[in-house]
C-alpha cells in the first residue's frame, strides 16, 4: 500500500465557520441541554419576579395580607439563582472538556505534520493556537451559546408578558430596541476583524519569544537582549492594541444596549404615563411594565456579549482548523524492525525543497549494500542531509526511484521504515528529561541490560559514573547538562537501543576530545559488522575507515570509491581530504 501523507482534510471542502464551531457542541450536548434547562429555569425564576411583585403591591394597596406572596416570591428567588448557578458550574465544565478535546486533536496533529509543514510555520505561533486559541473556543462555545439562548428565552417571555400588559407599550418598546439590534448588527463583524488581528499579534508574539529563546546564548554573546525584548515587547503592543480595538467595539455595543433600554424606558414613562392617567391602564401594570423593560437588560447584554464571544470562537476555531487541515503523516505504531541490515539505492532522484528553489538532488545515483561503512562528502549544500531526510521521508522526492532493501520507499508502511532506521543528527538534541528518559526514547521498551550495553558501547559508563543519579539524573532543557560529545554519544546509544537495520550519522564536526573520539569511531565501525552506516564524514578519521565513499557536489554524486582510489582519481575528493575533512586533527588516524 503506498502511503501518499496526505492529512484526512486534504481534498475535502472546507467547512463554514460557524458550522466547525459548532460541531465542536456535538460531544457534549447532553450537559448543554441539562445547562440550557437550569438557564432558562433561572430566567424564567426572574421572569416571573416583576408579576409576583405587582400581587406584592397589588396586595399592599388593597391592604390585603402580602405575606403569600412574599414567601412565594422569595422562594421563586432562591431557586432562581440555585438553577443559574447549577447552570453556571455545567457551562464551565463544558468548556473546560471543549477546550481539552481541542487541545488534544491539535497536539496529536501538530506532532502528526509532515516535516514541510512544519518548516513553514513558526513554533511559537504553533504554540499560541494550542494556549491561547483553544481557550478562546471555551466562553464562545458554552457560556456564550447558552447564555444567548437563554437571553432569547428571557425576551420572548418578558417580550410575551409585556404584551399582556399594554400592547401600545409594547409596540414603542420593541421600535427603540430595534433600531439599535440593527447598530449592533453591523458591529459585529468588525469585533471578529479586530478579533483575528488581536489573536494574530499574540502569535507574532510567541514566535518573537521562541525565536529569542531558541538562539538564547547567541542573543546574549551578540548583546542583543535589548533588541530583541524590543521586538517581543512591539508584537505585545500590537496585540494589546487590537486587544483594545476589540474592547472598544464590544463596549460600543454594549452601551447601544443600555441607550436602547433608557431610550426606551423613556418613551414607555411618557407614553405609559399619559395612559395612566387617561385610565387606559392601571399603576402596577406600568409598574411591572417598566421592570419587564429594565429585565431585558440582562438577556439583551448576554445576547451582545454571547454574540461577541462567537465572534471570537469563529476566529479561534478559525486558526485551530488551519492547523487540523494541513497534511499530516499516516498514524501508525511503530513495529519492531524486521531482521538483518538493509541496503539502499538512489537512482536519478530529483527533489526540490520548494517550487521557487533550485534542486537540492539532481538526479543523484548511488547504492550501498548491506552492512558496512558508507561516507558521504561533498563540500556544504551538497545534498549530503538531503539524502538522510529523504530516506526518513520527512519529505517526498519529486522523480527518480530511491530503494530500501531492495523495495520503493513509498511502499513501505511510514512507521515500518523509519523503525527500521536509526537517525543520528549532527546537533544531535537532548529533551529535557533524565538521562534514561533520553536513551530509552526511541526504544521505551529496552531491557535494563540492552540499556547498559548500549551505555558501555559508547562510552557513556564513565559519565553515569560521574552524575550524581546516574542515569536518573535530570540532563536539563536541551541537554544544557552536557558536552557537544556527550550529546552525540547520547544520540549513537539511542539509536543502538533501536537495533537499526540501517543507521544515518551525521558526524559531529567540533572537536573531540582524541579518546573519546577514537572511542566512537571504534564503536561505529564496529556497529558497521553488524548493519548498514551511511554517515556524513567531516574527519579524514572517518572516511579512510569506509567500505566506500560516495562524493556529492551540487545535488549529484560525482565519483564513488575508496579513499585511496578517489585521492588518485577525483580533483574535488583530493581537495577535501587535504583541507575541509583533515582540518579536524585531533580526529585524524
Ligand atoms: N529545509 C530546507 N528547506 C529549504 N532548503 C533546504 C532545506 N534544507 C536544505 N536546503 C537546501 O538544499 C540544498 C542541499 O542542502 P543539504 O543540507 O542537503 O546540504 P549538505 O551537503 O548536507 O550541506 P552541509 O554539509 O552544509 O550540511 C542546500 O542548497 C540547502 O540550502
Amino acid at each position: 500500500m503506498r502511503e501518499t501523507g496526505e492529512g484526512p482534510a486534504a481534498g475535502r471542502r472546507e467547512p463554514a465557520p460557524l458550522r466547525l464551531l459548532f460541531g465542536r457542541l456535538r460531544p457534549h450536548w447532553r450537559t448543554l441541554a441539562l445547562g440550557g434547562v437550569l438557564s432558562l429555569l433561572g430566567a424564567a425564576a426572574g421572569l416571573a419576579m416583576p408579576l409576583m411583585a405587582k400581587y406584592v403591591v397589588d396586595a399592599l394597596g388593597a391592604e390585603r395580607p402580602a405575606t403569600g406572596p412574599l414567601a412565594a416570591l422569595s422562594a421563586v428567588a432562591v431557586l432562581g439563582a440555585g438553577a443559574s448557578a447549577g447552570a453556571a458550574y455545567l457551562m464551565g465544565r463544558t468548556g473546560e472538556d471543549i477546550v481539552l478535546g481541542a487541545r488534544r486533536r491539535l497536539v496529536g496533529r501538530v506532532l502528526r505534520l509532515g516535516v514541510p509543514a512544519v518548516d513553514r510555520l513558526t513554533p511559537g505561533d504553533l504554540l499560541t493556537r494550542v494556549t491561547s486559541d483553544t481557550t478562546l473556543l471555551r466562553t464562545a462555545l458554552t457560556t456564550s451559546v447558552v447564555e444567548s439562548a437563554a437571553g432569547v428565552c428571557t425576551l420572548v417571555g418578558a417580550i410575551a408578558f409585556m404584551a399582556a400588559l399594554d400592547g401600545v407599550l409594547l409596540c414603542v418598546t420593541l421600535l427603540v430596541i430595534g433600531v439599535v439590534a440593527g447598530v449592533s448588527a453591523l458591529l459585529m463583524p468588525r469585533i471578529q476583524r479586530a478579533q483575528r488581528r488581536a489573536q494574530e499579534a499574540v502569535g507574532e508574539m510567541g514566535s518573537a519569544l521562541d525565536r529569542a529563546l531558541q538562539a538564547f546564548r547567541t542573543v546574549k554573546a551578540s548583546g542583543a537582549e535589548e533588541r530583541e525584548t524590543g521586538v517581543v515587547a512591539e508584537a505585545a503592543a500590537r496585540a494589546r492594541d487590537r486587544g483594545v480595538t476589540v474592547a472598544g467595539w464590544t463596549a460600543l455595543t454594549g452601551a447601544s444596549v443600555l441607550m436602547a433600554v433608557q431610550l426606551a424606558f423613556l418613551s414607555v414613562l411618557a407614553v405609559g404615563g399619559t395612559r395612566v392617567a387617561s385610565g387606559a391602564l392601571e399603576v402596577s401594570s406600568l409598574i411591572a411594565f417598566l421592570l419587564y423593560l429594565f429585565s431585558l437588560v440582562s438577556p439583551l447584554g448576554q445576547l451582545v456579549e454571547g454574540w461577541a464571544a462567537v465572534q471570537q470562537g469563529l476566529v479561534a476555531v478559525g486558526r485551530v482548523h488551519e492547523i487540523e487541515a494541513l497534511p499530516g503523516e499516516p498514524a501508525g505504531t511503530a513495529p519492531t524492525p524486521g531482521p538483518g541490515p538493509v541496503g539502499i539505492r538512489f537512482d536519478d532522484v530529483a527533489f526540490r525543497y520548494g517550487d521557487d528553489r533550485g534542486p537540492a538532488h539532481d538526479g543523484v545515483t548511488f547504492e550501498v549494500p548491506p552492512r558496512g561503512m558508507t561516507a558521504l562528502v561533498g563540500p556544504s549544500g551538497a545534498g549530503k542531509s538531503t539524502v538522510f531526510a529523504l530516506l526518513e521521508r520527512f519529505y517526498d522526492h519529486q522523480s527518480g526511484t530511491i530503494a530500501v532493501d531492495g523495495r520503493d520507499i513509498r511502499d513501505w508502511p511510514l512507521a515500518e521504515l523509519r523503525a527500521s532506521l536509526g537517525y543520528v543528527e549532527q546537533d544531535a538534541p537532548v529533551l529535557a528529561g533524565t538521562l534514561r528518559d533520553n536513551l530509552l526514547f526511541a526504544a521505551p521498551r529496552a531491557t535494563p541490560d540492552e540499556l547498559r550495553h548500549a551505555v558501555a558501547r559508547t562510552g557513556l559508563d564513565e559519565l553515569v559514573a560521574r552524575l550524581p543519579e546516574g542515569l536518573d539524573t535530570p540532563v536539563g532543557h536541551r541537554g544544557t547538562a552536557l558536552s557537544g560529545g556527550e550529546r552525540q554519544r547520547v544520540a549513537i546509544a539511542r539509536a543502538l537501543l533501536r537495533k537499526p537495520r540501517l543507521l544515518l550519522l551525521d558526524e559531529v564536526t567540533s572537536h573531540l576530545d582524541a579518546v573519546s573520539e577514537q572511542r566512537l569511531r571504534d564503536v561505529v565501525l564496529e556497529l558497521a559488522a553488524e548493519t548498514t552506516v551511511l554517515v556524513i564524514a567531516h574527519r579524514l578519521s572517518t572516511v579512510v575507515r569506509a567500505d566506500r565513499i560516495v562524493v556529492m557536489e551540487a545535488g549529484r554524486v560525482r565519483a564513488v570509491g575508496g579513499h585511496e582510489e578517489l585521492v588518485g582519481s577525483d580533483d574535488l575528493y583530493r581537495e577535501l581530504a587535504a583541507t575541509q575533512l583533515a582540518a579536524d586533527r585531533s580526529g585524524a588516524p
